[in-house]
């Protein structure tokens, strides 16, 4: 068991790493807002963003069970105060003044579902969210996570537009995930330190529309032609393979935490002047010719300053995003249409 003075210099340790090349002293205050906070991926979540010095307030909101969460979290002595709301009456004040808010809101996949069959509950969800963003919080940036993300990120952009809050540069669908677990099964089979890796994951996040680069991947690697699809198969089923290990108890929620949790931070070192911070998102993009698409992106004090290229693809890379356009294509349909009606 960790003793409580080893967790301690653990987190005084991670506090001194994360200020390094910080450009302002002190610093600034972040109020960052979890929606969702009580399911399986907002604890976790909102656990790992009590932990970043980066956050000077810590809003927690959820339909139920955020008071509880919020207490826990609240003992736990870093920087952030944190306030726990619950129910709709309570979501404009957990909303105002956010510098990020993360949407964890919505239900997750049971074996033999899509991340499409999510939608008819999702899509209101988000719209809502969305909605109240757009009235207390208009220039926050929102690091999506509900899924399906391919027409949640959509369904954002059509509600900020109709309440003339929209800026594409704030918005961003959260694909983390999918590098985190092209970095793992990468670094497992080219046999290279995984800490080093680096695999860019463009298109969108479901199925096919998830399309790892393991062409570009660094440290390179020699891999074979089948090695390369069957850890792109691997990739787009990650999500898959754990729906089917919870066997009906839900998605991934601790590796999803995880992965939220490094692109918030992103966010914050970016809204703080860290020049050259670069991940993958799902943002609007003109990179091809589909409104939305995850590529990576460098971020600035306003959100992404640019939507970078997908440089050179392989025969695979580029038969890959051949295949997903249509997908990706009427996913994003049916969010804009939906949030149009
Ligand atoms: N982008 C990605 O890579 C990933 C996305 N997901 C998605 O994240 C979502 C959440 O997954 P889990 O946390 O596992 O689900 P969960 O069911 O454990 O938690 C969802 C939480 O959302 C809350 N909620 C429902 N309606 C709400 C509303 N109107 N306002 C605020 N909160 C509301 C629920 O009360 C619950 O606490 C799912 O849609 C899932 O598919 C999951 C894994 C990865
Ligand atoms: O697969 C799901 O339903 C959840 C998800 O998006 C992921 O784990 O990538």
């Amino acid at each position: 068991m960790m003793k409580p003075s080893m967790l301690r210099s653990a987190v005084s340790r991670c506090s001194q790493l994360s200020r390094r090349g910080y450009a302002t002293n002190p610093v600034p205050e972040r109020k960052v807002v979890v929606l969702g906070a009580a399911g399986g991926i907002g604890q976790p979540l909102s656990l790992l963003m009590k932990l970043n010095p980066l956050v000077s307030s810590l809003s927690l909101y959820d339909i139920a069970g955020t008071p509880g969460v919020a207490a826990a979290v609240s003992h736990i002595n870093t920087r952030s105060e944190v306030v726990g709301y619950q129910g709709e009456e309570q979501l404009g004040k957990a909303l105002e003044g956010a510098d990020i808010v993360i949407i964890p809101a919505g239900v997750p996949r049971k074996p033999g579902m899509t991340r499409d069959d999510l939608f008819n509950i999702n899509a209101g969800i988000v719209k809502g969210l969305c909605s109240a963003i757009a009235k207390y919080c208009p220039h926050a940036l929102v690091n999506m996570i509900s899924n399906p993300v391919n027409s949640t990120v959509p369904i954002a952009a059509e509600v900020f537009k109709k309440a003339g809050t929209y800026d594409e540069r704030r918005l961003f669908g959260v694909t983390t995930l999918d590098v985190v677990r092209a970095k793992t099964f990468y670094a497992g089979k080219a046999k290279v330190p995984v800490a080093e890796v680096n695999v860019p994951v463009v298109g969108g996040h479901a199925g096919i529309t998830i399309l790892p680069l393991f062409s570009q991947a660094t440290p390179q690697a020699n891999l074979d032609h089948d090695l390369i699809q069957a850890l792109t198969k691997r990739t787009q089923d990650g999500g898959t393979e754990v729906v089917e290990a919870k066997a009906g108890k839900g998605s991934a929620t601790l590796s999803m935490a995880y992965a939220g949790a490094i692109f918030a931070d992103a966010c914050l070192k970016s809204l703080n002047g860290v020049p050259d911070v670069v991940e993958c998102s799902y943002v609007q993009s003109s990179v091809t010719d589909l409104p939305f698409f995850a590529s990576k992106v460098r971020l600035g004090k306003n959100g992404w300053d640019e939507v970078l290229g997908l440089g050179t693809l392989s025969d695979f890379g580029n038969q890959g995003l051949e295949n997903l356009k249509g997908e990706l294509q009427s996913s994003i349909e049916k969010g804009i249409k939906f949030a149009n009606q």
